[in-house]
């Protein structure tokens, strides 16, 4: 029988989103209870007398004129609930920084240099509302969370006056020409669309690879280097089984939904419209540590019955070593059947299409634009803390990033259950190999090792079409994820467009294994592929003439 956890979860996200929320519908938190309970901290940090004179020092950077230090001075002595606007605007800098949220006013200038995001996020919003903004990216229960590590200031007096962006309009008159799903052919398409309805910075986030971009582009190529060699005249009917096991659990679908941050950018539901599309096409859902949800507003929406993988990474020690708890509070979870540790994030890549658009924004400073995104210490992380997690949990664990057959044997050797080859869809070392190559060097080394039965392998990156799902499981992958086109879809369509592309990729697949000649995803293997080519890069030469020539496939118009 199905539990009312169950029921309730197996409606749309948006449907929940309107009212069955355990606690309440999911809603900007007012903060002005959390704040009053913060007054005493926060006063004391006022009185700091560091604090109050970086403060003025910063002001005194800041402002030139008598009348705004007067301001300044006022500030010190007044009590919460009377800062104008136009005091909020003076503290505008990375020493002097100070935003608002929900009608509160806070110093956030130490903070900016622990902001996970990283200072020029907030510096993009200095001196002024930055309410939209954050709760565009961050979970409702955020600030809740970590108001500890703010300076409350005071209420605001007032609102500032917002006009709204040239962009927004733009793209608000898009999204109503938007073209209808049934004009949705295949996965590029929804990047097509998603170029033109987001805004053009959050495009380059998704979008951006690192530096000269070589493996991003590799990542897909690579699938265009493998041949089939089909099997004519089986006696196969024409229903194929498309489903198969990942780590013992029963999916419907070869593929799998990879762990990204950033999706509340792309719909105001976020993980929760993936998580709906996983539950009821039963495919596989990776739940990112940089859930737009808190886990257990998270965990609170999903049933039973579904299945998840979490994924993690290391931000500091302090995470490393609070792994056990978050372990225990995995393992309550029925949903997840195994923990992905990322290990390809010892540095963070250099994302420059990014970076390069956060710079030509020209609400930003020349001073910002120089400043990188989180520019973070990620804690050291070794094969000996991978034996420790093992050691400390039933679930299966497993490593995000491989990039070398050999770390692959090392990984078997001590007991891992899966790694996913993955350069992290090319956002990190440029230049690092496609991770189809890597599956075939790192099934030879298991072969020669006698291995192979002791390590699933999945990967990621540039899979963009069910042909290329396919070629993946014929080489010997076990499953196949995907990141950008979920987000495209999202973007462009919310859930009915992540239904959508499982649907284009469920006819793909299907569509591949009847002319391949086959019945089942077991019966995938090499001999139906001829990847002689796969070696032979060639980063495409610029071949002008050809490329002016050539008529290339478009995306849908708009209406
Ligand atoms: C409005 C200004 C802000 C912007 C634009 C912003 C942007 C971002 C972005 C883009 C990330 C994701 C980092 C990544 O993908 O690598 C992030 C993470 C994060 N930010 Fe912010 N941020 C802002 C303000 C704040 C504030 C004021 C807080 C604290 C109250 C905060 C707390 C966090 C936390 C905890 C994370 C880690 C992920 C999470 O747990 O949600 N941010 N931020
Ligand atoms: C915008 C964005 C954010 C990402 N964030 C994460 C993350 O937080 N953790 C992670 O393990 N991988 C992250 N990834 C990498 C994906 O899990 C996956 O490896 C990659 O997207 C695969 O390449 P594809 O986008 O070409 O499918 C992110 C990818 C993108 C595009």
């Amino acid at each position: 029988m199905l539990s009312s956890k169950f029921v309730q979860c197996s409606r749309s996200a948006a449907s929940r989103l309107r009212g069955s929320f355990k606690n309440g519908p999911l809603r900007r938190q007012s903060v002005s209870g959390g704040s009053r309970r913060n007054i005493g901290s926060l006063t004391s940090k006022l009185s700091d007398p560091s604090k109050r004179t970086r403060a003025l020092k910063a002001s005194i950077l800041t402002t030139t004129s008598a009348s705004a230090a007067a301001l300044l001075y006022s500030f010190l002595d007044q009590s919460p609930g009377d800062i104008k606007p136009s005091e909020v605007m003076l503290h505008n800098q990375m020493d002097d920084c100070w935003i608002v949220l929900n009608g509160e006013v806070y110093d956030v200038t130490d903070f900016l240099q622990v902001h996970p995001g990283g200072a020029a996020r907030i510096m993009q919003v200095a001196g002024r509302d930055a309410t939209r903004t954050f709760y565009s990216i961050h979970s409702d229960s955020t600030l809740d969370r970590m108001k500890d590590s703010l300076v409350y200031i005071g209420k605001l007096k007032g609102q500032f006056h917002i006009e709204e962006p040239e962009e927004e309009i733009t793209l608000r008159e898009m999204r109503q020409k938007i073209p209808p799903l049934a004009r949705i052919f295949n996965l590029s398409d929804f990047e097509g669309i998603a170029k033109e309805v987001l805004p053009k910075g959050t495009f380059a986030y998704y979008a951006t690879g690192a530096s000269d971009e070589f493996s991003i582009r590799e990542n897909h190529y690579a699938y265009g280097r493998v041949f089939f060699r089909p099997k004519v005249l089986q006696d196969i009917e024409y229903d194929v089984d498309t489903s198969t096991e990942f780590l013992g659990t029963k999916v419907d679908l070869p593929f799998y939904i990879s762990a990204f941050a950033g999706s509340k950018l792309a719909h105001p539901l976020a993980e929760l419209n993936l998580q709906a599309v996983a539950e009821k096409e039963n495919v596989m859902q990776m739940v990112p540590k940089q859930c737009s949800y808190s886990v257990d507003e998270f965990f609170e929406h999903v049933p039973d019955t579904q299945n998840q993988w979490y994924q993690y990474h290391f931000d500091n020690l302090e995470e490393l070593n609070n792994f056990p708890k978050l372990i225990k509070r995995l393992e309550e979870q029925p949903s997840i059947k195994g923990i992905f540790v990322n290990v390809d994030l010892r540095d963070i890549g250099n994302r420059e299409k990014d970076t390069r658009q956060r710079s030509a924004d020209t609400t930003v400073s020349k001073e910002l634009s120089s400043i990188v995104t989180s520019k973070m210490a990620y804690a050291k992380f070794t094969w000996k803390d991978v034996d420790k997690i093992i050691a400390s949990t039933h679930l299966p664990v497993c490593l995000k990033g491989v990039q070398r057959g050999e770390d692959v044997v090392l990984a078997a050797e001590r007991g891992v259950k899966a790694v996913v080859l993955s350069n992290h869809g090319g956002r990190q070392l440029d230049f690092s190999r496609p991770p189809l190559e890597v599956l075939a060097e790192a099934r030879t080394m298991l072969k020669e090792k006698n291995l192979e039965d002791k390590i699933e392998i999945y990967l990621d990156g540039g899979v963009r079409r069910g042909s290329d799902i396919i070629k993946a499981l014929c080489m010997g992958a076990k499953g196949v994820g995907m990141g950008r086109p979920f987000l495209y879809a999202m973007a462009g369509y919310g859930e009915p467009g992540l239904e959508h592309l499982v649907q284009i990729l469920r006819g793909e697949i299907q569509n591949n294994m009847r002319l391949l000649g086959v019945e089942r995803i077991s019966d995938l293997n090499e001999s139906l592929v001829d990847f002689k080519s796969l070696q032979f890069r060639n980063p495409r030469a610029n071949d002008t003439l050809y490329d002016q020539g050539y008529m290339p496939l478009s995306f849908p118009a708009f209406r």
